[in-house]
């Protein structure tokens, strides 16, 4: 049996393959980083006790840093050629900011299409924390940029993010499932025209609109999304 290989432009946005043995074990120290980076925070240790666990994090990082790093510029290489195999791809998609099962940065936060829309779930710990007891504004505005980008799966072509704008409704609780939502609102040329809500229980905590910029060429829809007619090639 051939091994399945993986092309850049068709991965999802958000989402990774199968994890592989190693993928599995990277998921499971990143899962356990961020608890530890939980635990810090206002952590009630004494002086010796909190120098007894610096010494033992140290430790830790410099058994990590033993091992090097696999070559992005070789990952990226065999993908964009649709050469890629499933831990290139793992490699890519599994560190993302907040939605990478394997980035201690991760709540982690998981994205799905459901039909013609980007849904988005995710419960913050402290380390995300702005106001007592709330989401950071800016881990919001984060997690909002990789739940929109997601759009890009209903379409050809890939950019980055243009415009953000966003309006916080209510304070969007801690320790609290957050769901998201995302649609395509148009398509223009080389733009994308999204839109985002926030949801606490039945509180909309945030509202969002935003415009990606293809990297190049212009956005197309997919087939299975054509009826997502866009504004300027009516249907
Ligand atoms: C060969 C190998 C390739 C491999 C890689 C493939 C590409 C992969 C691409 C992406 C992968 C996704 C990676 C993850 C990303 C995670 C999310 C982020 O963190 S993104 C970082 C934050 N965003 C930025 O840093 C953008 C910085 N801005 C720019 O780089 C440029 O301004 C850019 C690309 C957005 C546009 O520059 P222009 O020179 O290409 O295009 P112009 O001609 O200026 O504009 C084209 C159209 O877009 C509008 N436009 C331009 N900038 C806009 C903006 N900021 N907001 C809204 N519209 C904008 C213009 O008005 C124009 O519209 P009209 O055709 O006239 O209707």
């Amino acid at each position: 049996m051939t091994e399945q290989t993986f092309n850049y432009f068709d991965l999802p946005i958000g989402e990774s393959p199968e994890p592989t043995p190693v993928s599995e074990q990277r998921r499971e120290l990143a899962r356990e980083l961020l608890a530890i980076s939980e635990q810090l925070v206002r952590l009630d240790a004494d002086e010796s006790a909190l120098a007894d666990y610096t010494a033992q994090a140290r430790a830790l990082r410099e058994q990590l840093e033993s091992h090097g790093h696999r070559s992005m510029r070789d990952i990226l290489g065999r993908l964009i050629t649709g050469q890629g195999s499933r831990q290139d791809a793992l490699d890519m998609a599994e560190f993302e900011i907040l939605s990478g099962p394997a980035s201690p940065l991760s709540p982690p936060m998981t994205l799905w299409l459901d039909g013609d829309t980007v849904r988005g779930s995710a419960t913050f710990g402290r380390v995300f924390m702005g106001p007592p007891g709330k989401v950071h504004g800016g881990v919001l505005a984060l997690a909002l940029d990789m739940l929109m980008a997601k759009t890009q799966d209903f379409v050809t072509g890939l950019g980055m993010t243009g415009t953000l704008n966003i309006r916080y409704l209510a304070p969007t609780p801690l320790n609290t499932e957050i769901r998201f939502e995302a649609r395509l609102n148009r398509l223009e040329g080389r733009k994308l025209f999204v839109e985002a809500k926030v949801f606490a229980g039945d509180t909309q905590t945030v509202e969002a609109t935003g415009i990606w910029v293809s990297a190049r060429g212009d956005y197309r829809l997919r087939d299975r999304f054509a009826h997502l007619a866009p504004a300027d090639q009516p249907a």
